[in-house]
């Protein structure tokens, strides 16, 4: 697991690494530009020059420290500073003077050599410190960084690209886009959100010198970049004293007319996932159906009576006798009483319950059934689902995704997995996993049922919440990822996704 902080917790760090720590600023300045220095040196071409771009703040004086050492490593330099040089930080100010023995000017952005193919850009206008939409000079020297880039230099960005919001992920306008950035201490919020992480190209977490004590701990606050060892670390590997019964026995409620495939696509994930036996309730018209995508997969028919109701009841706790995880929602009937037939199970069913696709639907009309749940629930909704649990608009909530996700699991004391590009991971405690796998090709039809199986799967097998759920959507996406390798995004249908998982278990139980 990787930490990931927020601005204002980043700058809380770097003073607590001053003032209790013995690293007074100007020297983790000295530190942060020495790493940018390096790995803008390694990015460029033997011949290729290097051109820094400085804002006024610290993050520009990362870019003179890293100005001044690129010049003295021989390579040729051009600085040009951006903003009144009387509102340099004073450590930005201390690297201004410092570069008087090297000759250095800084020179008008307007002056300066166009960069070509194997030349560099150092982007150190703006870091963590942006607050607002970059103007004026500011505005024009990110539009400049952005040409260059697109007429072949490569950019390394200080910290942060220039224009992006540090918290968020949500660029201003406009906003660097980079081939690497290197940022310093730890991880920011907006690197590993999109559109932040695109936008970061390759991010490069390096140590200054701020220690981990520095970082105040947020209980309840903490975001954490999911990681393949922590992933690949919760999969324990089968022991060889162990029978089916040792892997759980997943309960899938779902299927309808029309879309007994949702169903199957659950189940069958649940297997591949590991479960030792999975059972389908569905109604008795389609058990056939769902149970002919693969004999592996038990039924139990639910009399035909159209939207899953109230009616269900007795005959759903029967099925659930036994099991060792629930998974419902890939197509199910919804009707006017699923939300109290849900409210029903959910108070007399002690295992832990996935809550998928219309059964999000059905509980949102009434949240209360949540919190009155026996045993661990986990919600996985897109963010079209979301909107009507949270009852915030899409657009809204997808601006801050870490707040909306934590503030709805720590309400309803839920585990809520909030799908979407970087998918979320948000706990009851409030601690919210960041996921960084899969890949545009799994926006079709039924990735979301897949899903929902394999969660199912790893809390039948006694994974616990959250680590079954963020262990289940890295999974998912790497999946996804292995399949597009093999089939291209464009080709990607959710199926592969589910032979996918199988390259996931080879490539962790090497
Ligand atoms: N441990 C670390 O992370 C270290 C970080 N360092 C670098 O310091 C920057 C943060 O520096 P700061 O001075 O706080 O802010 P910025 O340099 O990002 O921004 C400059 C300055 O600009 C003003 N400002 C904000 N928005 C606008 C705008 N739209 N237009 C004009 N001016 C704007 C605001 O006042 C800012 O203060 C961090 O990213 C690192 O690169 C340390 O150097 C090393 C340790
Ligand atoms: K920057």
């Amino acid at each position: 697991m990787r930490r990931v902080l927020t601005a204002d917790r980043m700058r809380a760090a770097d003073r607590a690494a001053g003032e209790q720590f013995g690293m007074p600023s100007p020297l983790l300045m000295e530190n942060a530009g020495r790493e940018l220095a390096e790995v803008a040196r390694a990015l460029g071409s033997p011949g290729g020059r290097f051109l820094v771009v400085c804002g006024p703040g610290n993050n520009g004086g990362d870019g003179l420290v890293a100005a001044r050492l690129l010049h003295a490593w021989g390579r040729r330099v051009t600085l040009v500073l951006v903003g009144p040089r009387d509102k340099l930080t004073p450590d930005s100010q201390r690297n201004l003077l410092a570069l008087g023995p090297s000759g250095l000017e800084p020179q008008a952005l307007g002056a300066v050599e166009e960069p070509r193919v194997g030349d560099v850009v150092v982007d150190a206008i703006f870091g963590t410190g942006l607050t607002r939409p970059p103007s004026g000079e500011f505005a024009k020297a990110i539009e400049h960084v952005r040409r260059w880039r697109a007429a072949g230099a490569k950019v390394v960005a200080a910290d942060v690209p220039s224009g992006l919001h540090s918290d968020t992920g949500a660029p201003f306008e406009p906003c660097v886009e980079a081939d690497a950035t290197v940022t310093f201490g730890f991880l920011k919020q907006g690197q590993v959100l999109e559109p932040g992480a695109t936008l970061c190209g390759e991010v490069r977490c390096v140590d200054i010198g701020i220690p981990a004590e520095a970082v105040e701990a947020h209980a309840g606050a903490e975001v954490f970049l999911v990681e393949e060892a922590d992933a690949r670390g919760a999969i324990a590997p089968r022991r060889s004293d162990t029978h089916k019964g040792t892997y759980g026995h997943v309960l899938v409620v779902a299927g309808s007319l029309g879309k007994s495939g949702a169903a199957a696509l659950s189940a069958l994930s649940a297997l591949r996932a590991g479960a030792g036996l999975v059972t389908v309730a569905t109604r008795a018209q389609v058990v056939e159906s769902v149970l002919g995508h693969a004999p592996e997969l038990m039924g139990w028919p639910l009399e035909d009576r159209g939207p899953l109701g109230r009616a269900d009841l007795e005959s759903l706790l029967a099925a659930a006798a036994q099991k060792d995880a629930l998974v419902v929602g890939p197509g199910i009937p919804r009707g006017e009483e699923t939300t109290a037939l849900l409210g029903e199970l959910l108070e007399r069913v002690d295992v832990p319950v996935v809550l998928d696709a219309d059964a999000l639907n059905a509980v949102s009309t009434d949240l209360g059934v949540l919190r009155r749940a026996k045993g661990p629930v986990v919600l996985t909704p897109h963010p079209g689902e979301m909107s009507r649990l949270s009852g915030l608009p899409t657009k809204e909530l997808q601006k801050d995704r870490v707040k909306v996700a934590r503030d709805f699991a720590r309400t309803h004391g839920v585990t809520l997995v909030l799908k979407g590009a970087r998918t979320l991971i948000a706990h009851a405690d409030g601690t919210v996993y960041v996921n960084p796998t899969g890949n545009p090709g799994m926006a079709t039809g039924g990735t979301g049922d897949v899903l929902s199986g394999v969660l199912g799967a790893l809390l039948a097998q006694g994974l616990k919440l959250p680590e079954a759920a963020w262990t289940a959507v890295y999974a998912h996406g790497l999946a996804g990822d292995l399949a597009a390798g093999r089939r291209g995004r464009l080709g990607l249908i959710a199926s592969d996704v589910v032979k996918g998982l199988c390259s996931v278990w080879t490539r962790w139980e090497r």
